[in-house]
């Protein structure tokens, strides 16, 4: 048996069509132009990458981008005066600080004082708790479009054992939350774990986010299971150039699982489409208040 692989650019591709349809709706009927900024401290090279794929695909569709960048050197107070200046805008309806800041910046500090309304990431205190109080809340990118591609291959997750592997509060805490409200038995596995191949071998949905390239073995996975790579490690391939891999060895999973995601073309592409769709639907509510129609996932 060979697994389905979900094909997470086609998602994503999906999603951003009908976003920019969307998009293009507000312009005409309201005047309303989505817009997005994001906050990029210091020079590192990945975050570049991410910060530019996102500018192009906000501009293909039709959502207004605003890019600053800082030295590394910016500190707590002038990012925090840089949230609260594009709080006050009206043309931003979403706010993203890339994350990791550089050491010594306290990130909750610049987390907590962006606007709850424009917070495109889900990361305010405000957004956790309701996504934890099962209100409606702005959910964090990654782990809703992973969500968008496990329901791709199981339509009802009711009752499925699911292993979140990784804490963060990024991917792995928001990704249990959702798993739950989908009536999933969760399992959330860190680094203190033990038996990790015993639980994975219990577990009909996998969700690996630790960032250590190919960590989990296809042999630990129940045969038949859906696996969702969310690992995005950078190694040398061998020959000195660099290529792209998951936490999950694919090349063994893919002969055991039921469906699989690859790196790339996997969760990537569906953190952008989904940042677009918190954005869309930030300004939806801004401009029409709390029961504004939002675009699902
Ligand atoms: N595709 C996408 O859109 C995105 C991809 N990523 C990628 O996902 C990965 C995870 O990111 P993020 O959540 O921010 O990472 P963090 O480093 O913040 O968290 C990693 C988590 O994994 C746990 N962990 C580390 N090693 C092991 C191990 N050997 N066994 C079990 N658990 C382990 C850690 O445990 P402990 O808490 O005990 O330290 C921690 O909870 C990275 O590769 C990142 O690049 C991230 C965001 C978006
Ligand atoms: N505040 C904040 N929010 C984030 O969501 C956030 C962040 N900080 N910091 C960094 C991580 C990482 N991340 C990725 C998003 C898209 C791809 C992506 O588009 N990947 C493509 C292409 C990768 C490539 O070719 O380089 C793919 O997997 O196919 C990767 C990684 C979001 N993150
Ligand atoms: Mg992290």
């Amino acid at each position: 048996m060979t697994a389905t692989i979900i094909d997470g650019r086609a998602t994503a591709q999906r999603l951003h069509a009908r976003i920019t349809a969307r998009v293009a709706e507000l312009a005409v009927s309201h005047s309303l132009v989505p817009g997005l900024a994001v906050i990029l401290v210091g020079e590192d090279p990945a975050s570049q990458v991410y910060v530019g794929n996102k500018t192009r695909q906000a501009q293909a569709a039709g959502i207004r981008h605003f890019d600053h960048r800082l030295p590394i050197g910016a500190t707590t107070q002038e990012l925090i005066d840089l949230v609260k200046a594009l709080n006050a805008r009206e043309d931003v309806h979403g706010i993203l600080v890339q994350l990791p800041l550089p050491p010594g910046v306290d990130d909750s500090a610049v987390l907590a004082a962006i606007d709850p309304s424009k917070d495109a990431d889900g990361f305010h205190a405000i957004n956790v708790g309701r996504l934890s109080l099962g209100e409606p809340a702005t959910v964090p990118c990654t782990p809703l479009g992973c969500l968008s591609l496990i329901r791709q291959v199981i339509p009802v997750m009711s009752g499925k054992r699911a292993l979140v592997i990784g804490r963060s509060n990024i991917v792995g805490k928001p990704m249990a939350q959702l798993l739950l409200q989908n009536d999933c038995t969760v399992t959330i596995a860190h680094s203190r774990t033990r038996d990790l191949p015993q639980l994975c071998a219990e577990s009909d949905i996998l969700v690996a986010a630790i960032g250590r390239p190919r960590a989990i073995a296809g042999a630990w996975i129940r045969p038949g299971a859906v696996v969702i790579d969310v690992g995005i490690n950078r190694i040398d391939d061998g020959s000195g150039k660099s290529r792209l891999v998951g936490d999950v060895d694919y090349d063994s999973a893919v002969l055991r699982a039921g469906a699989i995601t690859p790196v790339p073309g996997g969760v990537g592409p569906m953190t952008i489409a989904c940042l677009l769709l918190n954005t869309l639907n930030a300004a939806q509510r801004i401009r029409f208040g709390p029961t504004a129609e939002q675009l699902a996932p």
